[in-house]
């Protein structure tokens, strides 16, 4: 293949792969509840930092916590699914895989529960 057509077929893959990861997210959307929840959540918080008038670096933060708070879900839902299909028995390191996931998911939660006080109660006292 000469230089041309490599390049172009890069540029599929790369195509291909943006659209492999948008089904994951549509897929997600569909069949995840806990995925719904947190995105219900972004948007509130989302309207909430445009009722607030966050500044840059407040707006910077949120967009951190949401974005990072969506993909470990997702994480999870991987690692949720690929230990449902490679067992479908009672396994320790089954459960030790998908409580470990979800133990991330709960930190992160804790975190971004934290920051929200931080950035928002301020502005809701005044
Ligand atoms: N194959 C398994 N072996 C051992 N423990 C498991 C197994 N599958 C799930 N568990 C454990 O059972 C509990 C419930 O898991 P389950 O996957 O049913 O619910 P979940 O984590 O809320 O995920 P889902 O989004 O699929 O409902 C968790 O503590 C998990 O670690």
């Amino acid at each position: 293949m000469d230089l041309k057509g490599r390049k172009r077929s890069e540029w599929t893959r790369l195509l291909k792969s943006f659209s492999f990861a948008w089904d994951g997210i549509k897929t997600a959307l569909r069949e995840e509840r806990n995925f719904q929840i947190h995105l219900i959540v972004a948007v509130v918080v989302l309207f909430a930092a445009f009722w607030f008038e966050l500044t840059r670096y407040e707006w910077i933060i949120i967009l951190f916590l949401i974005t990072g708070m969506l993909s470990l879900e997702l994480m999870n839902t991987a690692v949720e699914r690929v230990v449902d299909l490679v067992t479908k028995e009672y396994k320790p390191l089954a459960k030790y895989a998908k409580d470990t996931a979800a133990a991330a998911v709960l930190l992160y939660a804790v975190l971004s529960i934290i920051v929200g006080f931080i950035i928002f109660l301020p502005k809701l006292i005044n």
